[in-house]
Order: structure tokens, then C-alpha cells, then sequence
């Protein structure tokens, strides 16, 4: 199949969706490509002939086939919460990683299995279900892209769906009358993502040696019942040519602390300086935790913030659950007291994430003092 009738194809589809969608709603132009994407009709184009123009990213610019070699003294280390010494543990990975997997978190195997298989249960829904639930422009919660997608002019191998506090008006839509097990799910997986998340960061807190009375505030703020928290389900289908597009692009995430389930599929990678990017499969039982945007800041930037990608996968359907661990918008966050030489400017949480959105990557470098 040649090159000029794929475009046709996708041409075809276009119309396809226009024509036979009833579409109300004034769509952005990355949802209108989103839509294209995510029909099981081109899906199944994508499928037959291999080839998605839309999605396809300049190899030179990412280098998607490149990555280290893994040994030992090149992986992100696991560490085991109930060890004697874990605030050093934990202290380390954060200055040298900004990444480790935790084992023994108290989290039960089958709660994060229900979990998984929720996520898989919404996203093997047809795309007109899901779409039931789209992001709302401007909104935060429901299903879609990846909120970074304006920022790439490629799409990425992926959908997703965001849940803040209860996910009972989507579920809703999408399971009327069997709609109360899946919240139910999310809801107490959300509790035990925000408790596992304090006690990670009085860890980190305790490794800064924060004794002083501004940090125990920001503590206090950020406490389990404090804190605003999101659950992002991603899923990345199957691709027929991994190598040639991203399942989610390179990001730092935003907010504290992010704790992720990437069930048995690989796909995670980050990146290291001199090193490149370097793949972090999935340990069994083991939960990611990865430095967000704001501990970068509030170490003084003594943690880095992980910028990290998901590359797709030929044969298996990904799914991973990311939790996202922040401070209520409106506390001030900035490089906590006890270090020296603030690098970075104190702001808002809202104020961040709005500067995030605008500008993505270059945030941090606003905010540089
Ligand atoms: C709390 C949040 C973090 C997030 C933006 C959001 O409001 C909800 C979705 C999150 C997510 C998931 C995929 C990657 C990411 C960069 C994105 O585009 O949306 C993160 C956001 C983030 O950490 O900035
Ligand atoms: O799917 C993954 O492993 C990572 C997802 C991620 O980076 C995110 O949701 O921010
Ligand atoms: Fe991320």
C-alpha cells in the first residue's frame, strides 16, 4: 500500500467521523486527531497497513532505539519500607535517581489487581462509550489525551482518564446501572495512594532534616487529609511499529511525588544525564515512585525531577495507574528554609501548575532566581 493512498485512508476517516458522528460540541484540533485515532475503524487501519502519518515522531529527535544497556549499578534502585534504614534509602534514590521502586508498602496485591483490571475494563470500552466522558476543554477530569499533548505536534500511542476526588458522574455515564464498584475501587485506592505518598514524603522531609517551623506547616498542609491528589489510568494499545512512534512523550510530572503501577509490561523509560535513556521494567509487587516538578523545588533542587517517556509496545496492551501526590493549590511551596541559597522563587501550587501548562519544560526556569 502505497504512501499516497494511507493519507487517503486517513482522509476517508476524517470525513467518516465528521459524517457520521453527531458531533456537538466544538472540538480542539487535537481532539478531532484524537477521535481519528482512538476509532476502532482507524484502529484497524493502523493495524493492517502499519502505517499512522499523524503519529509518527522524527526518529533523530528522540532516538526511541536508543538506550543503555541495564546492569546493576544501572537501575533504579527497590527498597524495602520496612528496613532499619530507610531514610537513608530513600534519601539516596531521591538525590541520585529521583526514582525507586518500594517494596512491602502495605498496598494489597489484589487491590492493585482490581484496579488494573477496572482500568482495563473502561478502556476496552468502544470509542464512542469512552468519548461519553471526554475532557471538557479547559477541564481536568474524564477521558482523552495526555494533558502535555498540545506541546508535541505528533500524537502520542496512547489514552487516558483522569479521576480528582470521586469518578461517580463519568462512571455514570459509561456503566448506569453498574457504575458503584469501579468508584468504589478508585476511591480506596486513591486513600491508600495518598497515605503510602505522606509517608513517603515525611521519609524524604526527615532525610532534608526539615525541623523548623515553616516546614511543619507546609507538613501539616500536605497532610493525608490536606492534600489534593489525581489518579491518571493510562492505556497504550498495542502498536505495529513501536520504534516509530511514543506512547506517552518525555515529561517530568508536576505535583510532589508520583506513585505508579505499571503492571508486567515494558514501556517506562528515563532519561540520564551522559547515560541517555535507560528502560525501568516493572518489578513484581514493587510500586514506582518518582521526584515531581515541586520536591525538585522544595529540595533546592538537590532531588531531580525524573523526566521520563513511555515507549509503546508491539504485542501487549499496556495499562499503568499513576498517582499524583501534591499540596492543596492554594499552599506556597519553595525551597524549604534549612538550605541555603534558594535557586528557586516560593509560588503558589496553582501558580506552578498554570505556568506549567503554558510552558511546559521551561516552568522551572522561571521560577529560577
Ligand atoms: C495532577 C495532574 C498531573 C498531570 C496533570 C493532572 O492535573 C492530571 C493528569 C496528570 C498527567 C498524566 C499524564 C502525564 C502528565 C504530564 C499529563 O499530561 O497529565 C501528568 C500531569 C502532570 O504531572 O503535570
Ligand atoms: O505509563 C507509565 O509507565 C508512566 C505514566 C506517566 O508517566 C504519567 O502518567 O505521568
Ligand atoms: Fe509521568
Amino acid at each position: 500500500m502505497g504512501l499516497a493512498e494511507n493519507y487517503n485512508m486517513i482522509k476517508v476517516s476524517i470525513s467518516w467521523q465528521l459524517f457520521h458522528k453527531p458531533i456537538k460540541t466544538i472540538l480542539s484540533i487535537s481532539n478531532i486527531l484524537f477521535l481519528l485515532i482512538s476509532t476502532p475503524f482507524t484502529n484497524y487501519l493502523i493495524h493492517i497497513h502499519g502505517l499512522i502519518i499523524v503519529n509518527y515522531l522524527d526518529s533523530e529527535k528522540y532516538a526511541y532505539l536508543k538506550h543503555a544497556p541495564i546492569n546493576e549499578e544501572s537501575s533504579v534502585p527497590i527498597i524495602d519500607l520496612s528496613a532499619p534504614n530507610v531514610v537513608a534509602l530513600v534519601g539516596n534514590a531521591c538525590q541520585v535517581w529521583g526514582m525507586f521502586h518500594v517494596i512491602n508498602h502495605g498496598v494489597s496485591s489484589s487491590l492493585v489487581d482490581d484496579v488494573d483490571s477496572r482500568a482495563r475494563q473502561l478502556f476496552s470500552l468502544s470509542t464512542q462509550q469512552k468519548l461519553k466522558t471526554l475532557r471538557a476543554p479547559g477541564g481536568a477530569t474524564g477521558y482523552g489525551a495526555a494533558r502535555i499533548s498540545p506541546f508535541f505536534s505528533k500524537l502520542m500511542w496512547h489514552e487516558g482518564f483522569t479521576i480528582i476526588g470521586s469518578a461517580v458522574e463519568h462512571a455514570k455515564e459509561l456503566w448506569p446501572h453498574d457504575y458503584e464498584e469501579f468508584c468504589n475501587v478508585m476511591d480506596i485506592y486513591q486513600k491508600k495512594m495518598k497515605s503510602l505518598a505522606y509517608q513517603i514524603l515525611l521519609l524524604i522531609l526527615k532525610f532534608l532534616d526539615t525541623t523548623q517551623e515553616k516546614e511543619e506547616k507546609m507538613i501539616s498542609t500536605t497532610s493525608i487529609y490536606g492534600s489534593e491528589g489525581a489518579l491518571q489510568l493510562n492505556s497504550y494499545p498495542c502498536c505495529p511499529d513501536p520504534n516509530r512512534a511514543i506512547g506517552l512523550a518525555p515529561h517530568t510530572d508536576s505535583l510532589l511525588l508520583t506513585i505508579l503501577h505499571q503492571s508486567e509490561t515494558n514501556g517506562l523509560q528515563i532519561h540520564r544525564n551522559g547515560v541517555g535513556w535507560l528502560p525501568v521494567p516493572p518489578v513484581s509487587g514493587a510500586l514506582v515512585v518518582n521526584i515531581g516538578d515541586l520536591l525538585h523545588i522544595m529540595s533546592n533542587g538537590r532531588f531531580p525531577t525524573v523526566y521520563h517517556r513511555v515507549v509503546p509496545n508491539q504485542n501487549k496492551h499496556r495499562i499503568s495507574i499513576a498517582y499524583f501526590y501534591g499540596p492543596p493549590a492554594d499552599s506556597i511551596v519553595g525551597p524549604l528554609s534549612k538550605l541555603p541559597f534558594p535557586r528557586y522563587r516560593s509560588l503558589t501550587v496553582k501558580e506552578y501548575i498554570s505556568l506549567k501548562s503554558k510552558h511546559l519544560e521551561r516552568a522551572l526556569s522561571l521560577i529560577k532566581i
